[in-house]
């Protein structure tokens, strides 16, 4: 397969970077001599969904972190805009791992919805419930405005949770492992809610993730990182049809090869020799 690959949209993404990662390493310990993630180069275009995979311990919620500047590159630049990151950017928001257990539980629903509410756009209280309400609607959830996370199921809290990080107007969504925690219908549930805030908006959305699968299903792009200390190693347009759909998507020919590629990049040197 040809890792060039170039879709139209990948060209037309491709002239219009929006974050450009140049050279990033990052190392822990004295000297940050243990290093993580080796040198990274790579460019996300505005708008875009890429996904970057690789093998576990290789870097990639690291290389988000220092993406959303919550952890300083041993080396390197990362430019969103054409502005160094120096510190969490605005209109830029990190979902972490499990992030259902970010939600305040003492707040109803709609509070925490309004925590992420950008207080510019949204000044009054009537304007801050007609906002939280829209954002509600949009992830299904209206009906529960007035409960507590912990009467919903974790499906549920993980909506709320986006539509809270929505809620901020954000430019750019970092995804790190974000479905891992629910079972696998309500993944594919919000695989198809977050495709659908995505297109409907110039959301550009960043995703760490385990999954090959939900790679190639969610995104325009699959990034590999290689074993630490990573470097990217391939890159792959998914070049496949939207809106995507859980059932016929994967039965495309386009998304079994791509599938079958990516999981012998990430298994090559881990298999016992025959
Ligand atoms: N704060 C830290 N201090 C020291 N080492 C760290 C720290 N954070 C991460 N590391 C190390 O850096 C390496 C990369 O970790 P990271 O979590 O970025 O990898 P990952 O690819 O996201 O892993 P996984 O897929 O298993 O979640 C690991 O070896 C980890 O132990």
């Amino acid at each position: 397969m040809n890792a060039q690959n170039i879709t139209p949209r990948g060209q037309a993404v491709a002239q219009h970077t929006l974050i450009s990662i140049e050279a990033v390493s990052k190392g822990y310990g004295t000297g940050n001599a243990n290093l993580a993630v080796g040198s990274v180069d790579l460019q996300v275009g505005r708008g875009e969904f890429l996904s970057i995979v690789g093998p576990s311990g290789c870097g990639k919620s690291t290389l988000l972190k220092i993406i959303a500047g919550l952890v300083p590159q041993s080396s390197g630049t990362i430019l969103i805009d054409g502005r160094p990151v120096q510190g969490p950017p605005a209109k830029l928001v990190y979902l972490f791992q499990q992030y259902a257990k970010s939600l305040f539980p003492w707040l109803t629903v709609e509070q925490n919805v309004a925590f992420g509410l950008d207080p510019t756009v949204a000044r009054s209280k009537a304007e801050r419930h007609a906002r939280c309400m829209d954002l509600l609607g949009k992830v299904g959830l209206a009906a529960s405005a007035q409960l507590y996370p912990y009467q919903l199921s974790g499906g549920m809290q993980q909506r709320v949770a986006i539509a809270r990080a929505l809620a901020a107007d954000p430019k750019v969504l970092l995804l790190d492992e974000p479905f891992s925690s629910v079972d696998a219908l309500t993944r594919l549930e919000l695989h198809d809610l977050v495709l659908s805030l995505w297109e409907s908006t110039d959301l550009t959305v960043v995703l760490v993730t385990h999954d090959v699968e939900e790679a190639i299903y969610l995104s325009d792009r699959v990034a590999v990182l290689g074993p630490r200390p990573s470097t990217v190693t391939h890159s792959y347009h998914t070049d496949l049809p939207r809106p995507r759909d859980p059932v016929a998507t994967p039965a495309m020919e386009r998304y079994q090869l791509l599938r079958i590629e990516l999981l012998e990049r990430l298994l090559s040197g881990r298999r016992p020799k025959p």
